[in-house]
């Protein structure tokens, strides 16, 4: 199955309201299956709207959108208004599986609790999701995306709500979906995980303005300085065993005080 094309953007145009600046416009990029794809752009600039045309929530008034396989989601913040349990919200992730008006398998059950364990989540599965922390709800339903078989999994800012060291685990996790032949496309404002991790990257200047292509071409210097508009700082980092340098924008507004 790898090789080919998982996704395909063909001069995709999309606004909310034809009254107002479109959010994107001529957006064209492929995706290869068995690849990671990471999409970066400050606050409002139109990710999460790609990723919602990407699922099909949205549909493009200008363009095309082909997709070779299942997808699943994963978004940012994720909130119920029942107390359903944690196992029961990853089972959801197999409803593909399971069937309308059927109950779950053991095998079903099986998968559900695999992903959790393999998250480290596994004493989890009795608790209520919404008694859980944002970072643990991030984590669950990442664990229901890995349960559900997909072969295209869309994660919208993954590791946004996670101490350091499940960012780690969720970026690990990613390569090794990208091993096992799984396609990702990620949003993110961190430049360093889309370095660790993915093969290609879609810079977001405007609404008619992007780069999209391999990781260290896109990830240079000048996009960055441009896409952030702040002053950069060439960090060193270890993924995988593997020695890394990218640049970061830094923040250079705030002043510490020295203690008296
Ligand atoms: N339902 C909506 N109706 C009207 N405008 C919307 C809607 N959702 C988003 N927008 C607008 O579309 C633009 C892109 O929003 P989007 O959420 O895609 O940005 P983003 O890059 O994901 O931002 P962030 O990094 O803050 O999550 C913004 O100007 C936003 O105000």
């Amino acid at each position: 199955m790898n090789g080919g094309l998982a996704i395909r953007l063909a001069t995709v145009g999309y606004t909310y309201d034809p009254k107002i600046p479109a959010v994107l416009r001529d957006y064209s990029a492929e995706v290869k299956q068995g690849s990671v794809f990471a999409v970066l752009g400050p606050n409002g600039r139109g990710k999460t709207t790609l990723l919602k045309l990407l699922l099909g929530a949205l549909k493009p008034q200008h363009g095309s959108i082909t997709i070779n396989g299942q997808i699943a989601f994963v978004p940012q913040l994720f909130q119920v208004s029942f107390p359903y349990r944690v196992l029961d919200m990853v089972l959801m992730g197999r409803a593909r599986q399971i069937g309308l008006f059927s109950l779950p398998s053991r095998q079903d059950e099986a998968a559900a609790l695999e992903a959790l364990d393999r998250l480290g989540l596994a004493e989890l599965a009795e608790r209520s999701f919404d008694e859980l922390s944002g970072g643990q709800r991030q984590l669950v339903i990442f664990a229901r995306a890995l349960a559900s078989g997909a072969d295209i999994l869309v994660l919208d800012e993954p590791t946004s709500a996670l101490d350091l060291k499940n960012q780690g685990t969720v970026l690990e996790w990613i390569a090794r979906l990208r091993k096992e032949g799984l396609t990702v496309i990620f949003t993110t404002h961190h430049p360093h995980h889309a370095h660790a991790v993915a093969d290609q990257a879609l810079l977001m200047f405007g609404a008619e303005d992007y780069v999209c292509g391999a990781i260290d071409a896109v990830l240079t210097e000048a996009n960055l300085r441009r896409l952030y508009g702040m002053p950069l700082r060439q960090v060193s980092f270890e993924f995988e065993g593997r020695a890394m340098e990218t640049l970061v924008p830094v923040f250079t507004g705030l002043r510490l005080g020295t203690a008296a």
